[in-house]
Formats: structure tokens, C-alpha cells, sequence
């Protein structure tokens, strides 16, 4: 059986509208953009600002197109802030999700993050976790599962670039130091090679513990550039460093080969900010569909 039998394909809107940088796509409306993930040939979506708020309403919408939720992203400050605020305000995103019918949820520690800073030099700038700060990480993402547990759902832990989880020592740290019924993992494979990771070791080391996927390519000359000239994440961004896959330096058939052996069955989300004025949402939502139709058969 082939991998785009086992696995259900969906689409990031922020592509259409980046929850990052707000001005990035502010004319692309909601419907608009779950209309052409579903034109695109996707049946799920993760969730962006533009979305209602009332779950009821939200499923309606997505029902109509026969898209389903896949997770949503939730910043935790578990690092800076009291234990409490992190807490209450997973509570809330949680119970969405779930009346959402969503299985996972997607976690990343924003605190010392400098993903959301214009000017913080991306490589140079990146945060280094303290022996306390792991300590309050590790037991405060295990409360987390615990509390998804509640409701039979799984945290799925985000590496990311610009914060305290990015590279590979890091990842494993994480995975290490964290019960695996309590903390899964979401492999992000343009987050690993803009950092310079290597995706294949990532996956076959932490197989087991993966149970969310995100797909996104690297345009390797705009990376290289943004790291040789101290520029920031949302700069990157912003030159194009990230694409769908099919359209940059990563090989990804290789990586569906690794997937599909070791039997995963949840989500791949195709997940790649650019600039909508650049590239036309739909129309690069449409070339990864086609690019993985081709190599996940
Ligand atoms: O999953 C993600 C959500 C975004 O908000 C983030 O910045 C992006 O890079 C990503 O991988
Ligand atoms: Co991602």
C-alpha cells in the first residue's frame, strides 16, 4: 500500500495569510483560502487568524469543502512565564481543537524565542536554553500531555528555528529527557534543513515519538544568503527561503520512503510561508499536491 494511502494530506494557511507577520496576505480571506486547499485537492487544514473562533461555525465551513482540522499551533512560555498562564491558555486551545475533532496539538516553546523578531540576526541570535530552563521545559511539556491526555489527545512538540529547540542535539535532548506517552514530536522538514539538519537521522532516530508532519522546502541560495548576512527568520522568510516541496533542495523522496516503512498514519501538512504576492497561494498549493501525488504512489 502506498504512503498517500495510509497518511491524509493537508494545507497550512500560512501560506494565504501569515499569523507571523499579519501584513504578509492581509487581503486573502478566509474562504478564499480553504476553498483553494480543497480545490488544491487537500482534506485538511491546520488553523490561522482569519478562522471563526466558534468551533460549530469553523466545522461548517470546512465541511462544505470536506476539509478536516489537523492541529493548531500553540505558543507555551513555559521557559519565562508562571507555569499557570501556559496552562490556562493550553486549556482553551485544547478544548478547541477538540471540538475541532483534532487528534494532536502542536506545541513550541516561545519563550527566548527569536522567531518573531525583525531584526535578530537568525544563527547568531539563537537562544540556548539553561540547565533550569530544560528542567522547567521537559516537566512543564509533560503536565501538557498529561492535560491532552484528558481528552485523548497527544502534544506533538515543534522544533523551530530561533528558539531553544532547533538543532539536532537539542531535539534529541528534548526526546531524551521527556516520557514518550507524554511528549510525541512534529518533524518540520524545512525548519531542519534551513538549520542545517539532517531530516533522514531526525526521523529514524525519533520514529516512534513523531506523530505530526509538516512538509516545507528550502530555496537554498535565499538560506544561505539570509545566514551569511545575520538576517532574521521573518526576513527570510520574506526573501522566499521557504517553498512547498517540489520547489526547492530538498529531496523529498527519500524522506516519504523513511515515512512510509515506518508505518506512520497521521497527518503531512504541507506548510510553506512566502510572500502571497510572490507566490500565488493556490497555485503553489497545487504544485505540492501534484509533486506528492507523484512520489507518495
Ligand atoms: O508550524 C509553523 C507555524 C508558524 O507560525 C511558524 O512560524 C512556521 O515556520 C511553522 O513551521
Ligand atoms: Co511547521
Amino acid at each position: 500500500m502506498a504512503l498517500a494511502d495510509k497518511v491524509n494530506f493537508a494545507c497550512a494557511p500560512i501560506a494565504w495569510t501569515n499569523d507571523d507577520m499579519p501584513e504578509l496576505g492581509k487581503e486573502n480571506t478566509f474562504e478564499q483560502c480553504i476553498s483553494e486547499m480543497a480545490l488544491a485537492g487537500y482534506t485538511g487544514t491546520e488553523i490561522g487568524n482569519k478562522y471563526p473562533k466558534d468551533a460549530e461555525v469553523l466545522k461548517k465551513y470546512l465541511a462544505l469543502r470536506g476539509l478536516s482540522v489537523a492541529s493548531a499551533w500553540f505558543s507555551s512560555f513555559i521557559t519565562t512565564k508562571p507555569f499557570e498562564e501556559t496552562e490556562q491558555a493550553f486549556v482553551r486551545h485544547r478544548d478547541f481543537l477538540h471540538a475541532l475533532g483534532a487528534k494532536v496539538i502542536v506545541v513550541s516553546e516561545q519563550g527566548r524565542s527569536i522567531q518573531g523578531q525583525k531584526n535578530t540576526p537568525l544563527f547568531a541570535k539563537k537562544p540556548v536554553f539553561s540547565k533550569e530552563d530544560w528542567l522547567k521545559l521537559t516537566k512543564g511539556l509533560e503536565a501538557l500531555g498529561e492535560l491532552a491526555h484528558e481528552k485523548n489527545m497527544e502534544i506533538v512538540y515543534h522544533h523551530h528555528m530561533g528558539t531553544g529547540v532547533q538543532t539536532t542535539a537539542e531535539i534529541d535532548y528534548l526526546m531524551e529527557n521527556t516520557a514518550p506517552d507524554k511528549v510525541s514530536l512534529l518533524f518540520d522538514t524545512g525548519h531542519l534543513v534551513f538549520s542545517g539538519e539532517d531530516p533522514i537521522d531526525i526521523y529514524k532516530k525519533h520514529k516512534k515519538r513523531i506523530k505530526h508532519i509538516h512538509f516545507k522546502d528550502v530555496r537554498k541560495e535565499v538560506a544561505e544568503e539570509v545566514k551569511a548576512n545575520s538576517g532574521s527568520f521573518l526576513l527570510g522568510v520574506r526573501k522566499g527561503a521557504f517553498t512547498v516541496p517540489g520547489d526547492g533542495m530538498i529531496d523529498f523522496k527519500p524522506i516519504v520512503k523513511e515515512i512510509d516503512e515506518s508505518g506512520y498514519t497521521g497527518w503531512i501538512v504541507v506548510e510553506a510561508e512566502q510572500d502571497p504576492d510572490l507566490a500565488n497561494p493556490y497555485e503553489y498549493a497545487l504544485l505540492a499536491k501534484k509533486y506528492l501525488d507523484q512520489i507518495a504512489y
